[in-house]
């Protein structure tokens, strides 16, 4: 087993890309990009250890995909989430890959490991064919280097080296810049890395998306409580009582928040907000719907469909239904059509019969974000 130490870095917020979908969650088949990338480098060399470096919001989702593989929670810049993942580093060397370099050939991690001792950091570079204008003046092509990843360091001195607050956009700069040595070696064209999205014509490897469905479904209940407003779908209803509950008490807002997190494998919504936390005390449940579609979309998802059924002897529902469904829709980032809502009493039976509460269940379906159709 080599000493070394391969660190994924996925923790971006894929700011410049074009796409719905972050690019670390565009989905391969059925695999996200994140695990496709990370399981070809792991076949390229027999690593120690693999860390893969996940944003701190999607680390627990990302956990539900291997067991293979250490996560460690990344930080706002790529060189916080490298400082962060280096503390999980014990070996004398440790590589350094970006999961935006999807297509990284074998030929050049088999090089940067014949280099290991060569340098402090042994850094793959392509030349520039291309005439260089740098403030309006000509430059010499020659002494200019597009520098790649992965990167490989010994340890001690990237550790030593990140011990800064000046940030460098590699770890060779950094390196560089303590005054440690480096050796280049020759880059790949296929190691071309995925920042705007056009990119990903490049990369002809990566398969398209599965076109599978995935269903999930949800349920809430709340008990009534007199004199507090009444919230439900997003909507303020026009009666004299509420909804008992830490936070606004929309059932079916936490409905279908449950049954997005369903249909995509993501847990429930305690998870995401939990009960105990004074922060969601009193809160607007769409800004909590809201913050699970945007994670719904930037994990490589599509929300196809929702169908709610409300349970209710009393508020009486249908003068509603219009109101809530362009609600629901807007919150989805969905057309109306797509939000279906059937309401039901309970025939007087049973708790909701005796009119103490209502009860909402929900089926969502999702699909992968087709992302080599746009
Ligand atoms: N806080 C950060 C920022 C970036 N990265 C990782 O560093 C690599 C290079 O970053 P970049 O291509 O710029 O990705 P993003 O930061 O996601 O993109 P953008 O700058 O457009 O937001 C990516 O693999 C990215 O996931 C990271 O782990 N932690
Ligand atoms: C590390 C890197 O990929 C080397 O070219 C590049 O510096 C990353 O830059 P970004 O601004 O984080 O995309």
């Amino acid at each position: 087993m080599l000493d070394v130490t391969l660190i994924v870095l996925c923790a971006g917020n894929s700011s410049r890309f074009e796409h719905k979908a972050k690019k670390q969650w565009l989905r391969i088949d059925n695999e996200p990009l994140w695990l496709n990338v990370t399981k070809k480098l792991a076949t390229y060399a027999n690593f120690q250890k693999i860390i893969v470096t996940s944003h701190k919001n999607e680390i627990s989702y990302m956990n539900n995909f291997s067991d293979d593989f250490c996560f460690v929670a990344g930080g706002n810049t790529r060189q916080e989430s490298i400082k962060n993942s280096l503390d999980e580093v014990n070996t004398k060397y440790v590589m350094i890959s970006d999961v935006a370099r999807a297509g990284i050939p074998q030929s050049v991690i088999l090089e940067l490991l014949e280099n290991k001792d060569k340098a402090d950091c042994i850094v793959p570079v392509l030349n520039v064919s291309d005439t260089v204008i740098y403030n309006e003046n000509t430059i010499n092509r020659d002494n200019v280097k597009l520098i790649q990843t992965p990167q490989l360091s010994n340890t001690k001195a990237l550790k030593e080296s990140l011990k800064t607050n000046t940030e460098y956009t590699d770890d060779s700069s950094a390196i560089k810049a303590n005054n440690g040595s480096i050796k280049y070696i020759k880059g790949s064209t296929e190691s071309t890395k995925l920042t705007f999205g056009n990119e990903l014509e490049e990369i002809p490897s990566l398969k398209a998306p599965s076109n599978n469905f995935f269903t999930g479904t949800g349920f809430d209940i709340h008990q009534f409580e007199e004199n507090k407003e009444m919230y439900l779908g997003g909507i303020k209803l026009p009666v004299e009582y509420g909804f008992k509950a830490h936070s606004d008490g929309d059932v079916l807002i936490h409905s279908v928040i449950d049954a997005l997190l369903g249909a995509a494998g993501a847990g429930d919504i305690g998870e995401f907000f939990p009960d105990t936390d004074a922060q969601y005390k009193g809160i607007d449940s769409k800004v909590l719907l809201k913050e699970i579609v945007d994670f719904i979309y930037n994990v490589g998802y599509e929300i196809v469909n929702i169908d709610l059924t409300i349970i209710a002897q009393k508020p009486k529902i249908n003068p509603h239904k219009q109101e809530i469904k362009s609600s629901i829709a807007k919150l989805l980032g969905i057309e109306k059509q797509f939000v279906n809502i059937k309401a039901t009493t309970a025939e007087k039976m049973g708790f909701i019969g005796r009119s103490e509460g209502v009860a909402v269940q929900s089926i969502a379906t999702l699909k992968y974000y087709n992302w080599i159709k746009r």
